[in-house]
């Protein structure tokens, strides 16, 4: 079976890539091979410009021509040696004397007629052809050449445009093959002749035309198309970075898309191979390793979800659309034929129609730079009509742009212009007018031009982004937010190919510099981006970063700070649809009414907060206590150790270092709040068990809970952490005696906070525990919390572990972003 190879200019720009044509032709194993090629690049441009130089009667064309010649004498003597050589030039040198003479006459004319004109043209390929044939010939493998216009029949069908006569063409390559069994056959692409043997060409696009008509008349297995780009993009990647190559195509969608100036195939070229189911084959030369867009027929076992259904998104602009109103036009036939034949009569091309069946009004675009000849002319053909009112008005609105969404199986199927409309509302985007024919290749809208781009990311990311695609902002990259972002950068890859979630960092910002992103930061470099590229940082800038980003269909703000004021945030980015995530306490343990306000919002709403690792850091209790509630349990008591850095403290004062050299190692460690003192005076403890009693429904205030302070008085006021670090060893001699007292009665000291929720109360204190309380088992930052309920009420559920530390508190937030994505419909 024969396999049809086109390569076009730039695959025949130098020597070299001639070369490496005919390596790829030879490594191809089917039986038979065809391979239309086109002139070497610039050349068709050259020999136009001979027969324009001409006949203008300019002289130098006879230069031109030298300069036609030397360029192919030269790619000849770099490819070829011997008696290929030889013979190649003898027929350049014979055939640049025809044209010199052809020329000549022309001159004389002062004219050329089309044949004349194609004559001289075609010879870019004769001459391609002829030299990739010699290279083939070269390695050992039979090799002819084929002057197309020996067999390829065709006749003119309109301004710039030629059918092939099939049936005569087959007769003339049966004969052609019958002298010439080759295996592999270079032909000429873009050149043919008339039923009278007059040379002609097939014009715009001509070479691929070629190559599908032969494809066609040989019925091959496949027409490969050989370029310079791995495929059919799903959107121009100029404007789309997130554009992808497409894998198949149909080929009535690549028509549509061919329409919309994708740089896909001119539509003619489709329809000879479409009638034999002939697959069309797109690939990079320059990347052979790239398997290109297939165009075939739609495979019938395309899997049915609504993202497969768009293959991809094209845009038009320098657009007016054109408005005609008026009662006068309902019910009355007649009225489209008039306005369109106004519009036919100045020669303006519409783009697109939409007429709502009350036939009130009828609108369509034209190129801008038409518009005023149509407006002009459709209010001389109507000046009656508005005169009395019939016609209210034809109304012009400039500056319109079109984005045009392709896709076959739209047809079968619904939902599809849901998701396109509701991307475009989600990115605030006006849509002026809509297209949909009944065959559903395509679904048009018409917006404003500005809005263009943002328009074609938004619809673009929708469909072809994972569903479960997240923009994510990271709020103060310290401790814990610089190891999420750490663990972002490890885990990233695995998520995406395994979970198809798609998590894009688009910002990072600390208390001074920001680093913003549209498309996601290379997290491999985070910190020296931050350093280098960053900018100051201004928190409702970096929040309107994230919100004005219309690429991404979900946003999340994860607060890695201790900070209030950011805290007290998160009811507005909810409200703008901005999911968050913390391990910050301050939002929930701060004034009730504000945490009541936040949650109604967000239970309210579809947006999502989670805050796990508020409390015991990575360890799953926010998770257990909503599983107890909503699964109806009732909560009666939860007491437990909650402090990662006091229970630290007190499991590693046992007499060998002082208090303070214990406290400055779990400071060390990254258990403690950015000020210890937080966690010494007993609030962060106090913070937890707000967070928890007001999950179980309590109502209390940070002040409504008595909270025993380690802090000593005198070291309250400290005006920085490091002072008061400094300074907390004049009180070790206390601690040391606190801690014989509790070792002589057989006790630990233990810093516990209780929920009691029977009671409506919370506290937290310092208690002396016997050695053999499971309070007194603990080790390292190790948490302890006791869930006593109505279903465990004999022996209470208890989760202990490791509860502050930046890799477990990171992996804390990591997993309420998981949590997130899942909500969102990521795959468990
Ligand atoms: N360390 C732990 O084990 C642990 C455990 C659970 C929860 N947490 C919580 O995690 C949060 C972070 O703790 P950390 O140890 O990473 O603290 P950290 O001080 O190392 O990091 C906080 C970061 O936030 C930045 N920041 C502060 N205010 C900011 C603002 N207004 N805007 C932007 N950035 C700001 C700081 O510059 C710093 O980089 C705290 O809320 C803490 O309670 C920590
Ligand atoms: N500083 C806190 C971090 C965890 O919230 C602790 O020590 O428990
Ligand atoms: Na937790």
């Amino acid at each position: 079976m024969w396999s049809v190879h086109k390569f076009g200019g730039t695959c025949m720009g130098t020597p070299q890539r001639i070369q490496s044509v005919a390596d790829i032709v030879l490594s191809d194993s089917s039986e038979r091979k065809l391979v239309i090629v086109s002139a070497m690049s610039k050349v068709t441009d050259m020999m136009y410009n001979l027969v324009h130089k001409a006949q203008s009667r300019d002289d130098s064309y006879m230069i031109a021509l030298e300069e036609v010649f030397e360029k192919h004498m030269a790619a000849a003597k770099d490819l070829l040696d011997g008696e290929d050589l030889a013979s190649f030039l003898s027929q350049l040198h014979s055939d640049v004397s025809s044209l010199r003479a052809m020329l000549s006459a022309i001159y004389i004319a002062g004219h050329a007629t089309e044949s004349f004109s194609d004559f001289v043209v075609g010879h870019g390929e004769l001459w391609s052809a002829q030299m990739l044939s010699y290279a083939i010939k070269k390695s050992g493998a039979p090799c002819s050449w084929m002057d197309t216009r020996e067999v390829l029949v065709v006749k003119p069908s309109g301004p710039n445009q030629v059918d092939p006569d099939y049936l005569e063409s087959e007769k003339r390559l049966q004969k052609w093959f019958s002298r010439q069994p080759a295996e592999i056959i270079v032909a000429t692409g873009f050149i043919a002749s008339t039923a009278e043997n007059i040379p002609t060409t097939l014009k715009r696009d001509g070479s691929d035309f070629s190559a599908a008509i032969i494809g066609s008349l040989v019925r091959a297995r496949q027409v490969t198309i050989w370029t310079d780009v791995d495929g059919v993009f799903s959107a121009d990647p100029r404007k789309v970075s997130e554009a992808v190559i497409l894998s198949t195509l149909s080929y009535q969608e690549a028509w549509e898309m061919s329409y919309f100036g994708a740089n896909v195939l001119h539509p003619r070229t489709i329809i000879p191979v479409m009638k034999d189911n002939i697959p069309i084959v797109i690939r990079n030369m320059f990347n052979i390793s790239a398997p290109g867009t297939m165009i075939c027929r739609q495979p019938a076992n395309d899997n049915g979800d609504l993202d497969a259904c768009v293959k991809s998104f094209a845009t038009i602009d320098n657009l007016a659309l054109v408005n005609v109103e008026g009662t006068g036009m309902a019910g009355v036939p007649g009225t489209s034929s008039a306005i369109f034949s106004v519009v036919k009569d100045v020669g303006a091309n519409v783009i697109m129609i939409s007429q709502a069946s009350s036939e009130h009004s009828i609108c369509f675009a034209v190129p801008e730079k038409e518009v005023a000849a149509v407006s002009a002319a459709l209010h001389v053909r109507f000046r009656e009509a508005l005169a009395a009112g019939r016609l209210s008005k034809v109304e012009v609105i400039n500056g319109c742009s079109i984005l045009a969404v392709v896709g076959l199986r739209m047809a079968s199927t619904p939902g599809v212009s849901a998701m396109l409309f509701d991307a475009l509302a989600k990115a605030n985007i006006n849509v002026r007018a809509i297209a949909q024919g009944c065959s559903e290749y395509n679904i048009t809208v018409v917006l404003k031009q500005e809005d263009c781009v943002r328009a074609l990311r938004a619809a673009h990311s929708r469909f072809f982004l994972s569903k479960t695609t997240l923009a994510v902002g990271i709020i103060g990259p310290g401790l814990i937010g610089g190891t999420l972002l750490n663990q972002l950068k490890d885990q990233a890859a695995v998520l995406k190919e395994n979970m198809n979630i798609d998590l894009r960092v688009i910002g990072i910002t600390g208390s001074s510099t920001m680093l913003l992103s549209d498309t996601g930061i290379d997290l491999t470099q985070w910190k020296e981006l931050l350093r280098k590229e960053a900018e100051p940082a201004d928190l409702a800038n970096f929040v309107r970063h994230m919100s004005d980003n219309h690429v991404f269909p979900n946003k999340v703000l994860v607060d890695c700070t201790a900070d209030t004021s950011v805290a007290s945030h998160y009811y507005d980015w909810l409200k703008k649809g901005i999911h968050v995530i913390t391990p910050n306490k301050k939002a929930n343990s701060g004034p009730l009414d504000r945490y009541l306000k936040l949650r109604t919002l967000q239970r309210a709403s579809y947006t999502h907060y989670f805050y796990e690792a508020t409390v015991g850091a990575g360890l799953p209790i926010i998770s257990t206590l909503r599983g107890l509630l909503e699964t109806g349990d009732k909560i009666l008591r939860i007491e437990g150790i909650f402090s990662g850095t006091l229970s630290y403290i007190f499991n590693n004062f046992e007499g060998t270092r002082t208090f303070s050299n214990v406290v400055a190692e779990a400071k060390e460690a990254g258990y403690t709040e950015p000020d210890p003192r937080d966690d010494l005076s007993g609030t962060d403890v106090a913070r937890k068990v707000i967070i928890l009693a007001r999950e179980s429904g309590l109502t209390l205030e940070l002040s409504d809970i008595p909270v025993k302070s380690l802090v000593p008085e005198a070291l309250a006021s400290c005006s920085s952490a490091d002072e008061f670090m400094q300074k907390l060893p004049s009180f070790d001699e206390d601690w040391a005696k606190q801690r014989s007292e509790a070792e002589a009665a057989g006790e630990v000291l233990r810093y516990v906070g209780v929920v009691d929720a029977v009671n409506q109360k919370g506290q937290v204190e310092l208690r002396r525990y016997k050695r053999d309380h499971p309070f007194a088992q603990l080790s390292g930052s190790d948490n302890i919390i006791a869930f006593t309920t109505s279903r465990y009420k004999e022996q209470p559920l208890i989760v202990r572990g490791p509860g502050a530390g930046a890799e477990v508190t990171a992996g804390g937030v990591f997993c309420d972003m998981l949590r997130l994505a899942s909500s969102l419909g990521a795959p468990s």
